[in-house]
């Protein structure tokens, strides 16, 4: 049974001067799926990204949440969790500060103090951002991204540069989190990581839609004794011929 739909993209379009961008990409995602967008270097994720998050206006095309269009209501973006980089923050302003004034910033806001708790940051609410580990840095970002309370999360390579044992931290909190009727969007290069968090695969080339399925379906089509999703996928890419 159909749980609704969460985000609705339809042809869309981006061009920037030397690259095309998202060729007539159209998505629909329902509420609590798990939707890992995977694709070589250039593919157009981050692109597709930031038009779900109103950040990049499309050439063409359209994106609804909960059935709204983002063009009719510029607030309807603000209902997303969306993870920034961490050049987008201050490296002397500490975590405390941060989680403080990104809450002021949404009308919703979760229990910050149970979000702390959550990413085992409640120990470094005094440091500085720029002070902190990579994997620390990570869940403060992620600890922003959910200020707002968000039903659908947007992450766009959220473990690239960390060791192994952060990943898995957060891999494990961003599981939990997703744990019943909440959406959560996520671009990645690693595929251990689509495997572990996603249970739908988008792959896009050269801002195109090639795959669009279940993780067991996709190795389904891996060359024969090769049933991993890396297979599956580099298989995929030289049968559309990428270089
Ligand atoms: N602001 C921009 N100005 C000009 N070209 C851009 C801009 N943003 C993206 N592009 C180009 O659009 C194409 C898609 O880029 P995008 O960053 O969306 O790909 P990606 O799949 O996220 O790549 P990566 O895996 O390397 O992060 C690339 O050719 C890129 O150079």
């Amino acid at each position: 049974m159909s749980k609704g739909v969460a985000l609705e993209i339809v042809g869309l379009q981006k061009s920037y001067p030397d690259a095309l961008a998202l060729s007539n990409v159209s998505l629909q995602i329902e509420n609590g799926q798990a939707v890992g967008i995977i694709g070589p270097n250039g593919a157009g994720k981050t692109t597709l990204i930031e038009i779900i998050m109103g950040l990049t206006k499309p050439d063409l095309g359209s994106v609804s949440i909960n059935g709204q269009d983002i063009r009719d209501d510029a607030n309807l973006t603000a209902t997303l969790g969306v993870q920034l980089q961490e050049a987008n923050l201050f490296p002397r302003v500490t975590v405390g500060k941060y989680i403080d004034l990104f809450g002021k910033l949404y009308d919703t806001q979760a229990n910050r103090d149970k979000i702390l708790a959550d990413l085992d940051l409640l120990s470094h609410v005094d440091k500085k951002f720029g002070d902190l580990s990579g994997g620390l840095k990570q869940r403060v970002l992620l600890a922003l991204s959910l200020i707002n309370n968000p039903d659908i999360l947007l992450l766009d390579e959220p473990t690239t540069g960390l060791d192994p044992v952060a990943r898995e931290d957060l891999w494990s909190f961003i599981k939990e989190w997703h744990v019943g009727s909440r959406t959560l969007l996520l671009t990645s290069h690693f595929m251990d990581e689509v495997e572990r968090l996603c249970d739908r695969v988008v792959v896009l080339n050269r801002g195109r839609v090639v795959a669009d399925d279940t993780v067991p379906n996709l190795l389904s089509h891996a060359p024969a004794g090769k049933d991993t999703l890396q297979s599956a996928y580099s298989f995929l890419l030289e049968g559309v011929g990428h270089e």
